[in-house]
């Protein structure tokens, strides 16, 4: 069956409460682990100068290079003696609810597909190189790995409140699409850029992004698009930064961004510590000016 209509092989493997799945790794073909290497020989020749050195240090010490799509328990095994952290396998996109608890107790649902070949280069869903490749390794990071615990915690709470619209705002401008402040210039840790070669040249390098200095209350106000590059990327000093801004009661920041009209992607605020101002031109005749 021509592989474009194939779909997600594990979208009907049994799943367990938590929305996990055996990963079943020997059933990987040939040919998925070589699209894999393919993806991640493309991404490791991009990266040395444009992701941050926690990133780069994370993914040697985690043996990320051995050949073809790891196997989650033995990746696990050498993750977890720096941070505690695993990786678990999942189908898909989980709910919520179940994606925080997993993030609550140092566990991150990886999908365990990989994309099929004619969508390398734009992604429905985050698969096994989005995952594994762009956010398993700063989970090697002791402070990294602080934060998106204490994220978990907190996305529990927000579902509670009804405040996850402003909490995925957060995950999605840092460790989805962040960028940090180094001596050496800005650097990338978002998993979104370091899995793909087009943003991770384009949040660095394009003139047409804004790139803003990180504020919580202005991050959780601003709205993001999905469906391409982003139009503005915020950058943290560094990961002491923004676990320190995780710790504050977020009940008073609700009660503030209730007040608080959403800012538009692309738009510049006075209050805002621009670092770059966009020019915006690769998003005219894309609809997104
Ligand atoms: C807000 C939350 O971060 C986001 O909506 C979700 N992300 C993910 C998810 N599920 C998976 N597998 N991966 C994600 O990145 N469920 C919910
Ligand atoms: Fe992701």
């Amino acid at each position: 069956m021509a592989e474009a209509l194939q779909k997600n092989r594990y979208a009907d493997a049994p799943r367990r409460a938590d929305w996990t799945i055996d990963q079943q790794w020997t059933s990987y073909t040939p040919q998925e682990h070589d699209r894999w290497n393919r993806l991640f020989a493309r991404q490791a020749k991009l990266l040395p100068g444009r992701a941050c050195d926690a990133f780069l240090a994370a993914k040697q010490k985690l043996e990320l290079s051995r050949d073809g799509i790891p196997d989650f328990a033995e990746l696990s095994a050498r993750l977890s003696v720096f941070t505690g952290w695993r990786v678990v396998p999942v189908a898909g996109l989980i709910p919520d609810d179940a994606f925080f608890d997993h993030l609550a107790n140092r566990r991150f649902p990886a999908g365990a597909f990989i994309r099929p070949e004619h969508e390398l280069d734009y992604l429905s869903e985050p698969d096994v190189f989005h995952d594994v490749f762009g956010h398993v390794p700063l989970l090697a990071d002791p402070v990294y790995a602080e934060f998106l615990e204490a994220y978990g915690k907190g996305g529990q709470r927000a579902l509670r409140r009804g405040q996850l619209h402003h909490l995925a705002r957060l995950y999605w401008y840092t460790v989805e699409f962040g960028l940090i402040s180094t001596s050496q210039g800005l650097r990338i840790f978002g998993a979104g850029i370091l899995s793909s070669p087009g943003e991770t040249v384009f949040a660095l390098e394009d003139s047409s992004p804004n790139r803003i200095a990180f504020d919580l209350e202005r991050v959780m106000r601003t709205k993001y698009i999905i469906s391409d590059y982003q139009q503005t990327y915020f950058v943290v000093e560094s990961f002491e930064q923004l676990l320190q801004k995780c710790y504050q009661d977020f009940g008073a920041l609700y009660d503030d961004l209730r007040m608080q009209p959403d800012i538009a992607a692309q738009e510049i605020t006075p209050a805002d510590r621009i670092l770059t101002k966009g020019d915006h031109h690769y998003f005219e005749g894309r609809g997104l000016a």
